[in-house]
């Protein structure tokens, strides 16, 4: 039996019922395997700026930085927008405390589930992809100025913030199919060149043996949606990443489908389903859990070093799917939380499956 710290944070909209979701799924977990998960629920986002007027509190970071894990639902509503205090700010707080330079977002769309996609079953049958998004520079933590009539966001990025990424891509990429894209705006932009650069000296250094490209990121948008079968690993920068993320979820058919861990120079990790708070569905026990889930199976493997568990988890959200047990946004009727119990449920009968 091993003890595990993990805490949560809910945060706003459809966040907190997400993140029931993944406790449940810890819980289960704990029972059906013997772990002793204590869980800790902290303040983040918007809800934290109305209770205490602090997007990430002090004592939500010192949560987090002592934790084996953490798991958040999301952050964000209309109720905090265009104010100068926003909860998106608490979101990105926690990413560059916890030093999480690498946010990783598996997409896949299995060959019995491509008919859920509104792309062509064809186009989508099969495709499997992993982006490597950076998550702690780029234009989202650069200096911003504003003044009535101009604004401006800064974008940088340095050599040594390019490599730990690319790093991580070129390695995922040998445990996978050995081929990375690596997306930028070369033809246009400073940061991209020096990104190009570096990702170029880096695979003649280190990994030649992997299958390296490159391509521009409109162009990118367009080729993951008409031939996404050709990638493996795309490595990029936060805001592209960002943005192809949301769009690669288009592929299965929902972006509640999609989960990510954010992780840093040591095993501990940020999971995060790759949506945000919802607000159209929040409190209506509409939204989809399995992005939430598949972090959590993330969590297992690459924080908690729980392999079988994380197995267990993934076939229990295979069963579940393939019984058609979905949510609105993939057409089902199930609500969110029964979602969550059905798979609760198929932990249990999965773990006697495998033992
Ligand atoms: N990681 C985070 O906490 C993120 C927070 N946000 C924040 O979320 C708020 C809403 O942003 P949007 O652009 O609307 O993006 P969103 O991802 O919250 O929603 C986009 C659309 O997808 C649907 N959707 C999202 N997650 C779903 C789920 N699990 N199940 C079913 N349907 C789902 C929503 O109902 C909506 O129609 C904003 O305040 C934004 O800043 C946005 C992205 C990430
Ligand atoms: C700061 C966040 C709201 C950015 C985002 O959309 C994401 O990480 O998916
Ligand atoms: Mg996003």
């Amino acid at each position: 039996m091993s003890a595990f710290k993990i805490v949560i944070l809910p945060g706003d909209g459809i966040g907190p019922e997400v993140a029931a979701a993944g406790r449940l799924a810890l819980e289960t977990i704990g029972d059906v395997f013997g772990h002793n998960f204590t869980f800790e629920e902290k303040l983040i986002g918007g809800i934290a700026i109305d209770t205490v007027d602090d997007p990430y509190p002090a004592d939500t970071d010192a949560a987090c930085l002592a934790a084996d894990a953490v798991l958040l639902g999301a952050v964000g509503g209309p109720k905090w927008d265009l104010k100068p205090k926003r909860p998106e700010q608490g979101l990105l707080a926690v990413r560059k405390s916890m030093g999480l330079f690498a946010n990783l977002r598996p997409m896949d769309v299995a060959p019995s589930q491509a008919f859920r996609s509104p792309l062509k079953e064809e186009i989508v049958s099969g495709a499997d992809m992993l982006i490597v998004r950076e998550l702690t520079g780029g234009l989202y933590f650069g200096k911003r100025t504003r003044t009535e009539t101009t604004a401006t966001d800064e974008c940088l990025y340095t050599v040594a913030e390019v490599e730990r990424v690319a790093h991580v891509a070129f390695q995922a990429a040998r445990k996978r199919r050995n081929k990375v894209t690596s997306v930028d705006k070369a033809n246009v932009i400073e940061t991209s060149r020096l990104w190009r650069e570096t990702v170029n000296k880096l695979h003649a250094a280190e990994y030649s043996d992997v299958e390296l490209e490159h391509a521009l990121v409109d162009s990118m948008a367009m080729h993951l949606v008409t031939r996404p079968k050709d990638f493996d690993v795309i490595l990029t920068e936060n805001m592209f990443g960002d943005i192809l993320s949301d769009l690669a979820s288009v592929l299965p058919g929902s972006i509640g489908l999609l989960g990510s861990a954010s992780l840093g120079s040591t095993g501990k990790g940020l999971y995060e389903p790759i949506h945000g708070s919802a607000p159209d569905i929040a409190g209506k026990d509409l939204a989809n859990p399995i992005g939430t889930l598949k972090s959590v199976s993330m969590m297992l493997r690459h924080s908690l070093n729980l392999t079988k568990e994380a197995d267990t988890l993934d076939a229990a959200i295979e069963a579940v799917i393939k019984a058609g047990t979905l949510t609105r946004d993939l057409g089902g009727t199930t609500s969110g939380s029964q979602v969550a119990k059905a798979v609760s449920d198929q932990i249990r009968i999965q773990a006697k499956v495998e033992a």
